[in-house]
């Protein structure tokens, strides 16, 4: 789970951050704001590397960093190895970004949007139309290359947005989002050809996901990033085989926030207590739903179910499972990762017992 710090190391290719720093200055008398605190990370060339966190964790900075976009106050960065502070005009013919925002112009075709990228990076009509008709076939949207963007759907249009984004061939991809709003089988066939860019180019990926089952799936390996520095990085199953034990799931009934003397906080903090009584560490009550790691799932399961029953509190299910990466985000973060939001639930509605 180390992270290389050899500034010639065979990570060099792909994309390597030591030790960024930055603050941004504090409008109108508010206090400075520090957005990275010393965060490192590698991305080997040709993998597709996770860059996980809550909101204002500090990724989108790391990005506009790696981007030239932004500056780091200190620290260094190199893309396709070369640095960022001192090659940047070098660093952005390297890299491509897809932004969670269309860039596509909706009135033209998709064969319009990709020509005129091809342009603007340089290439001569016929190379461009070459480009385009190729990116075009390779994204299943050949077939579409004469319809307004307007009329594609949202899978069709977010392929789009990752072909132009690959036009001029980069050696690093920065992807933001690529399949928040897709339906399963569009998200799917984004996998498919995420995975292919990485192995078959040999392009290094770095994927900003709010779906931890996506980085689960496409990530070589993964850094959980959290108030600016990157509190754990490895492979997803380094990450989910370092913590022991089960999750225990528990989804509760609709009685269970009902009237408290406290509040609902104060329900679910008793709720918390319950399952930390019976031996379960990492626990925490987020809406309907309990959790926590056991040595033995399926033998704390028959304790905790009688202690839930002893408290009155009505459940719905409880499932036995490995850990997955949520569960990792929660030992590390502290917080639950909402799903389709993607942020981590805001703090009142979650009441956590530490291990
Ligand atoms: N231009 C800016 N001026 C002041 N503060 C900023 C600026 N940009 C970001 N920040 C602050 O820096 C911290 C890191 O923000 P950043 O956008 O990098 O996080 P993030 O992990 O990308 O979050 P999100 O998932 O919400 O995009 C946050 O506290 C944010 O409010």
């Amino acid at each position: 789970m180390s992270v290389p710090t050899s500034p010639r190391g065979p990570a060099a290719a792909g994309v390597r951050a030591a030790d960024l720093r930055k603050t941004y200055p504090g409008r109108r008398g508010a206090p400075a704001v520090t957005a990275l605190d010393g965060l490192s990370f590698a991305v080997p060339e040709g993998t597709v590397f996770g860059l996980l966190g809550p909101n204002g964790a500090g990724k989108s900075t790391t990005v506009k960093i790696l981007t030239t976009l932004s500056r780091a106050d200190s620290g260094t960065a190199t893309v396709a190895g070369l640095d960022v502070a001192r090659e940047p005009d070098a660093v952005r013919r390297a890299v491509g970004y897809v932004a969670q925002k269309p860039v596509t112009d909706p009135m033209d075709t998709g064969l319009e949007n990709l020509v005129l990228a091809g342009r603007l990076q340089g290439l001569a009509r016929r190379d461009a139309r070459a480009r385009a008709d190729e990116l075009l076939e390779r994204f299943g949207l050949a077939g579409a290359a004469n319809r307004l963007v307007k009329t594609y759907s949202g899978g069709m249009a977010r392929k789009l947005d990752v072909a132009l984004g690959i036009v001029h061939r980069p050696q690093v991809l920065f992807l933001d989002e690529p399949t928040t709003g897709l339906d399963p089988e569009a998200r799917a066939e984004m996998w498919a050809e995420i995975e292919r860019m990485a192995a078959d180019e040999r392009m290094s990926v770095l994927l900003t996901t709010h779906y931890l089952d996506e980085a689960d799936r496409l990530a070589a390996r993964v850094a959980i990033v959290d108030r600016g520095s990157v509190v754990v990085e490895g492979t997803p199953s380094e990450l989910k085989d370092g913590l022991r034990g089960d999750t225990v799931v528990v989804e509760l009934g609709s009685s269970t926030s009902g009237p408290s003397d406290d509040g609902p906080t104060g329900a679910r903090a008793r709720l918390a207590q319950v399952l930390a009584d019976v031996g379960l560490v990492d626990v925490v009550v987020d809406g309907a739903q309990a959790r926590g790691r056991a040595e033995s799932g399926s033998a704390a399961l028959p304790g905790l179910l009688a202690a839930l029953d002893g408290a009155g509190v009505e459940v719905v299910s409880a499932t036995v499972a490995r850990p997955s990466l949520d569960d990792v985000y929660l030992r590390y973060t502290g917080r639950t990762y909402g799903s389709a939001g993607g942020s981590q639930a805001p703090a009142p509605t979650t009441e956590g017992v530490a291990a």
